[in-house]
C-alpha cells in the first residue's frame, strides 16, 4: 500500500541520519594518532553527537565541552561541559561558552588530538566577536541577515569575518593540534566553509564578494565592522581532517535504497532543490501525472526523490512551513487521482513555526476539503498550509528527530503487483 510504504521510507531515511548512527558509523574513519581527545560539539545536535562520541570513545576522551540550543541538551555526558546557549540569534551564553572553549584548548598539552563535532545552528551558539565588534553589533547583524533573504553562504560569508573562531581561525587558534571533524551537513551542496561558519575550514570567499553580499541586501553597520569585513580569513588550514556524516544526498540515498527493497524503480532528482516551494509542489504534480499516463521518466511502480531546502515568500498571515506549502500545493494539482502519494518533510522535523515536520498527500487531500465544504485554494494563499493539512488530516507529525539535514521530498506512483 503506497502510503505506508511512503512512511517505511521516510522512517529509513531519516533513521540513516540520525546523529548517533552518523557519528558511531564515522569516527573509525578518523586517522586518530593521539591517545587523547579534546572534545568540542557545537550545533543543535551537539549533545547527541557528543553522547555518542563519549559511548564510543569512552576513556580517551579526557575532558570537552557541548554548546547546543536552549532545551536541546539531554542531561550529563562524563567529563564534558555543557552550556546551552541562543540560536538563531547569538547570546550571551554563546560568548561565554566560546570563551570556555577556547580556554580549555589553549591548555591542552601536545598528547592531544581534537574531535570537532559540528552540526546546524553552530554559527550562532559557537561564537566570539572580533575585536572592537559587541555581542549587541553581532546580534543586529545576524538579524538583518536572516532577514534579507540571503542565503546561507552569503549570511557565514559575512559573520565569518566578525568572528574570532569562524572562517578557520578556529584551526588557527588551536594549531598545531591536529582537528578531527564530524559534520552534519544543513547546508545544500555540503560547502565545508558554509556550515556552521566552518570554524576549521579555509574560507573560500573573498573581501570582494563580502563587500559584494553587504551592498545587495544593504546591511547596514558601523565602521568597526565594516574594518573587519576587510580583514582577511584564513585561505590555508593544515591541521583539520572533515568528514561529512550526515547530509540531505545520504537522507536521499537512504530513501532511494528503502524504495528499491520495497519494489519500486527509483530516480533521485536533485540533492539542492531551493526554488519557491508551491512551484516545486507543481512541478512533482506535472512528473506525477507523465508517470501516470506514459511512464516517464521511469516505469511505474516508482519512487522518484529529491533533496533540497525550497524558499516561500510569505505574504499572508497564516501558519506553515516550505514543507507543508510544498505539499499542498501538489495535492492542488493531483485532485481526485489514484494511484499516487506524496511526502515533503523538514527531517529536523519542525516545519517552519508548526509542530508538524511537513505533509503528506495523494488524490483524495483535496477532494476531502471540498466535502467539508472548504474552498482549498485559501489555505494556499494565505499561507496557511498547517490548517488546510490539517483539515484533510494530512500533517505529518515526527517530533524534533534530532538530526537537521534540510528537506525530503518522495512521490511514489503506481501499486506494485
Ligand atoms: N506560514 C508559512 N507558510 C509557509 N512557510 C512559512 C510560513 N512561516 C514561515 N515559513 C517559512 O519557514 C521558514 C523557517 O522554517 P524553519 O524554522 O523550518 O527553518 P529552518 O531553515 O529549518 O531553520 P532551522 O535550521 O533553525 O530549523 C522561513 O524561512 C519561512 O520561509
Ligand atoms: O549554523 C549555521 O551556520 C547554519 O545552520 C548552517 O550550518
Ligand atoms: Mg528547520
Amino acid at each position: 500500500m503506497l502510503i505506508g510504504d511512503l512512511k517505511e521510507i521516510i522512517d529509513y531515511s531519516i533513521e540513516s541520519v540520525l546523529p548517533e548512527n552518523a557519528v558511531k558509523s564515522n569516527l573509525k574513519k578518523l586517522n586518530i594518532k593521539e591517545e587523547k581527545l579534546f572534545l568540542l560539539s557545537i550545533g543543535k545536535a551537539a549533545w547527541r553527537m557528543a553522547n555518542a562520541a563519549k559511548e564510543e570513545l569512552k576513556g580517551k576522551i579526557k575532558n570537552g565541552i557541548v554548546i547546543t540550543k536552549y532545551y536541546h541538551s539531554q542531561g550529563n555526558i562524563e567529563d564534558i561541559e555543557i552550556y546551552e546557549a541562543g540560536h538563531p540569534i547569538p547570546d550571551e551564553n554563546s560568548i561565554r561558552a566560546t570563551e570556555k572553549a577556547l580556554e580549555l584548548i589553549e591548555n591542552l598539552n601536545d598528547e592531544y588530538g581534537i574531535l570537532f563535532l559540528i552540526s546546524g545552528g553552530g554559527s550562532a551558539l559557537f561564537e566570539l566577536p572580533e575585536e572592537r565588534i559587541t555581542l549587541e553589533d553581532l546580534q543586529d547583524i545576524t538579524d538583518q541577515l536572516l532577514r534579507s533573504g540571503a542565503d546561507i553562504t552569503e549570511i557565514n560569508a559575512i559573520r565569518k569575518r566578525l568572528s574570532k573562531v569562524k572562517g578557520g581561525k578556529l584551526a588557527e587558534l588551536a594549531y598545531p593540534k591536529k582537528i578531527y571533524a564530524l559534520v552534519l551537513s544543513d547546508v545544500l551542496g555540503d560547502r565545508l566553509d558554509s556550515i556552521a561558519s566552518g570554524p576549521t575550514y579555509k574560507d573560500e570567499i573573498t573581501t570582494e564578494k563580502v563587500l559584494e553580499i553587504m551592498k545587495r541586501y544593504d546591511i547596514k553597520m558601523n565602521e568597526n565592522l565594516k574594518k573587519a569585513l576587510e580583514k582577511e580569513t584564513p585561505k590555508n588550514i593544515s591541521n583539520a581532517q572533515h568528514i561529512i556524516i550526515g547530509s540531505v544526498k545520504v537522507a536521499c540515498d537512504s530513501a532511494i535504497n528503502k524504495a528499491k527493497e520495497l519494489g519500486y524503480n527509483t530516480l533521485l532528482l536533485t540533492t539542492t532543490l531551493n526554488c519557491e516551494a508551491k512551484e516545486a509542489g507543481k512541478f512533482f504534480a506535472n512528473i506525477a501525472l507523465e508517470e501516470l499516463k506514459s511512464d516517464n521518466p521511469i516505469k511505474k511502480p516508482c519512487a522518484i526523490i529529491a533533496g533540497g531546502e525550497t524558499v516561500v515568500s510569505v505574504k499572508g498571515n497564516g501558519l506553515g512551513g516550505r514543507n507543508q506549502e510544498l505539499a499542498y500545493s501538489f495535492a492542488l494539482e493531483v485532485e481526485g487521482l489514484n494511484n499516487i502519494v506524496f511526502a515533503s518533510i523538514g527531517t529536523d522535523g519542525t516545519d517552519g513555526p508548526t509542530d508538524a515536520a511537513g505533509g503528506i498527500v495523494d488524490g483524495n487531500t483535496i477532494l476531502s476539503l471540498r466535502k467539508k465544504v472548504i474552498d482549498p485554494l485559501v489555505f494556499l494563499e494565505n499561507n496557511d498550509t498547517y490548517n488546510g493539512l490539517k483539515e484533510a488530516n494530512a500533517l505529518l507529525k515526527l517530533g524534533p528527530t534530532g538530526t537537521n539535514v534540510n528537506d525530503l521530498m518522495i512521490l511514489l506512483v503506481g501499486e506494485k503487483l
